[in-house]
């Protein structure tokens, strides 16, 4: 044997060495998850045994940890994977998302929950926040902003007619890709994407397809399934989504921005106590008069509480009648915002908490 050989098939027996403590220590681990699932009681729905914010805090103390050589966000997903897991043992999460498989969301749905949890495929946006109230699923997970478009307003709305609470936020980059059968560029005539997808890709299409018809679809991953079905025409889509539908990659990467990078929200039915980094939501509703807005706003300053967001939307309550959806640092049990939104409770026409939830992990 040479000493190349030689020392492969040490450094692979080592490998397996790890692999086997890796093992015992994940099914130890497992052991004591089902330990404490015990203590919360029995048959209990998956829900009752989640718990976002230990998991955040579980999370974080990877990312302390870690020393590479894997990047943190490498090893917050395969503990995330390790948790998702633990808890799948009493039941799997199930979670709604703005489908059809391969979808953006999809993926933003297994970064938060794992591949242990329950994926649920809807039709719409609004469909996810009536499938969570309805309580036909666990959580749902809606794209609420894309760091170079800017907000999704249909989310936002929901949020005016829904009681649904904000659990939680996830950031995902979003690396489009050129999708087709053939694989070949010059065989494109017509590409199918979602009106958000055709945005982020302008540049790219501008300079290499400048010819070809745009088709807006609800999807990216619908605009997969139907270049599946045309030979001239290719999908703007995740890679995901091109394995699912069986489609050939023409080009990676062809969004204009490179930190193309989408934020979602899990919406569900009631808030979750403090993970020690979190985020709080609010919408807002002020009176029709001169200076309303910066009196409502100036309890934050008073009591130190740093807002990082405010978007306005028509408030559907009456002409020119405006709502604010405020994020500001911190949990609503938090004592300095308390007493914010206190003072603002006697200032705002209306103030309700959207949700508490830890602050996105890599
Ligand atoms: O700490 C708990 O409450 C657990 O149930 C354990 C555990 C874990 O695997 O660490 C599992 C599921 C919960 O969502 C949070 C954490």
């Amino acid at each position: 044997m040479s000493e190349d050989k030689k020392s492969l098939s040490e450094v692979r027996e080592r490998i397996d060495a790890i692999d086997r403590q890796i093992q015992e220590l994940i099914s130890e681990r497992a052991r004591r998850a089902k330990e404490i699932a015990k203590v919360k009681g029995e048959g209990l729905p998956a829900i009752d045994y989640y718990r976002p914010e230990r998991e955040a805090h579980v999370l974080r103390m990877v990312v302390d940890r870690n020393q590479g050589p894997l990047s943190d966000a490498e090893m917050v997903r395969l503990f995330r994977e390790i948790m998702s897991s633990c808890l799948a043992q009493e039941q799997p999460l199930k979670v709604g998302y703005l489908g059809p498989e391969g979808t953006f969301s999809e993926q933003a749905v297994h970064k938060h929950f794992g591949h242990a949890a329950y994926g649920l495929p809807l039709g719409s946006i609004e469909e996810v926040f009536q499938e969570v109230a309805a309580g036909h699923a666990d959580f749902g997970v809606v794209p609420v902003e894309n760091s170079g478009q800017g907000m999704i307003q249909v989310t936002l709305d929901m949020f005016l007619t829904s009681d649904a609470r904000i659990c939680g936020e996830i950031e995902l980059r979003v690396h489009q890709c050129l999708l087709s059968q053939s694989g070949r560029l010059e065989d494109v005539r017509r590409v199918f994407a979602h009106a958000q997808s055709l945005q982020q890709c302008k540049t790219w299409l501008r300079v290499n397809l400048p010819e070809a018809e745009r088709s807006a679809v609800s999807s990216n991953a619908e605009a997969a399934r139907l270049a599946r079905h045309t030979d001239d025409a290719a999908a703007i889509a995740g890679e995901t989504a091109g394995k699912v539908y069986g489609l050939k990659v023409i080009a990676r990467g062809i969004e204009d921005r490179a930190d193309n990078t989408t934020r979602f929200l899990v919406i569900g039915r009631s808030l979750f106590p403090p993970s020690g980094n979190d985020r709080t939501s609010l919408l807002i509703t002020v009176n029709d008069k001169p200076g309303a807005l910066y009196d409502v706003l100036s309890p934050f300053a008073r009591h130190g509480v740093s807002m990082n967001r405010i978007e306005s939307r028509p408030a559907h309550t009456g002409k020119w009648q405006y709502a604010f959806f405020i994020d500001v640092s911190g949990h609503i049990e938090d004592p300095p915002l308390q007493a914010a939104l206190r003072d603002m409770g006697a200032l705002a026409a209306q103030v309700r908490v959207l949700g508490s939830y830890p602050v996105a992990l890599p």
